[in-house]
């Protein structure tokens, strides 16, 4: 019998380890609205239910499967519960309660990266306290958090950065989006000031939640923020050490930073410093976010690096789903979709061989 003129590819090996990503579940226990501009259908309660069935999902794959493939942490990448819950007493710490309940589930840690929507809920003080705060506590070993040790100049004030490595040769960075933004810090703050400059030297409208119409301009909103020149150098820090011991670096943050990954007015405030310090790092793979609830994706020319914005759940209807299944692999991750989130498979070698499809 004749051989087939071309071999099926061999079956990939298991993957090194496994992760969950959802964005924007923004629960409250209010009925279904609309977002500001009235085009998009909002499920305040029903975005409750698909954390549920994505947590289901989760835990079956921390729990089944071969050891390799177990999942070993779940991306939450902000605006947990929906600024709505603000304006009844108590409801914020209720909404946090449901939807934590349902993670807590999984059975594996959660990292979680903070939203527009955390700071509508909670003064920057409380989070830092709260379970949304993720960052290990008290470890000066690389792996630590916050203004705690890792390589670079140590993050000092209250930051909300950290990294930390689920594997050998891979590392986590999450960042805070948040931390230049009116949102989160106190009007006699120095912060506020400064952010405040930044905004109206861009934003001339009377709602500074009123994005501008110039092109370019219009992230320039207040329901956005930026990053520090100390984060931003601590960044530096961080990238600058996993170049050397050649990790592989997944960044999230709420706010996208690539322009074609998502809508222009969900981009961070200085996003184009955030482009150039990961194509200054060959170790960046890939840059998560949220904040654009219809998400999209972007391999950026330059640089390889994979800018994905993942779909929220709050404009996702009840009989669909979004969410993602990370398996990760030494040259690629495969992301499995659900619902509105297709799978993607991500390379990391850049510029692709021919015998690749990208
Ligand atoms: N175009 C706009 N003009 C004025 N205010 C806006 C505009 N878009 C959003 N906002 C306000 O900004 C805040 C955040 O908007 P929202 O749609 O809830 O953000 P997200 O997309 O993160 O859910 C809300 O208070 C909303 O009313």
């Amino acid at each position: 019998m004749e051989s087939s003129a071309e071999e099926p590819p061999p079956p990939l090996p298991p993957p090194l380890f496994t992760f969950g990503a959802i964005a924007d579940i923004q629960y409250a226990d209010i009925d279904d609205g609309f977002n500001y501009t009235g085009t998009r259908q909002r499920y305040y309660r029903g975005s409750l239910q698909l954390l549920r069935r994505a947590a289901d999902s989760w835990r079956s794959a921390a729990t089944g499967g071969g050891p390799a493939s177990l999942l070993r942490f779940v991306l939450q990448l902000g605006d947990i519960v929906d600024g709505f819950n603000s304006r009844q007493r108590g409801a914020s710490e209720r909404a946090l309660d449901a939807v934590l309940g349902e993670l807590d589930r999984v059975g594996v840690p959660v990292h979680h990266v903070w939203g527009n929507h955390e700071f509508y809920n909670f003064s920057r003080d409380e989070l830092m306290r709260s379970r949304l705060n993720s960052a290990p506590r008290g470890r000066g070993d690389g792996d630590g958090g916050g203004g705690g040790g890792g390589p670079g100049p140590p993050l000092t004030g209250d930051i909300y950065a950290y990294h930390f490595s689920p594997a050998p040769g891979f590392r986590f960075v999450v960042l805070d989006a948040y931390d230049v933004s009116l949102l989160g810090r106190t009007v006699s703050s120095v912060q506020y000031n400064n952010a405040l400059n930044i905004l109206k030297e861009h934003n001339s409208n009377e709602d500074l939640n009123h994005p501008p119409v110039e092109k370019g301009m219009s992230k320039f909103a207040k329901f956005n923020g930026g990053f520090s020149r100390d984060q931003l150098s601590w960044l530096d820090g961080v990238l600058s050490q996993s170049d050397d011991d050649e990790e592989r670096v997944i960044i999230v943050s709420h706010l996208p930073v690539h322009p074609l990954s998502a809508d222009p007015v969900c981009l961070a405030w200085n996003s184009e410093d955030v482009l150039a310090m990961i194509g200054a790092h060959g170790c960046v793979v890939c840059f998560m976010a949220g904040h654009d609830h219809d998400g999209g994706y972007h391999r950026d020319r330059d640089s390889g690096v994979h800018h994905l914005t993942l779909e929220g759940v709050i404009e996702t209807p009840p009989e669909s789903d979004a969410f993602a299944t990370v398996s990760v692999y030494e040259d690629r991750m495969l992301l499995k979709g659900r619902g509105r989130t297709a799978d993607r498979e991500m390379l990391f070698t850049w510029p692709p061989d021919e015998t690749q499809v990208v």
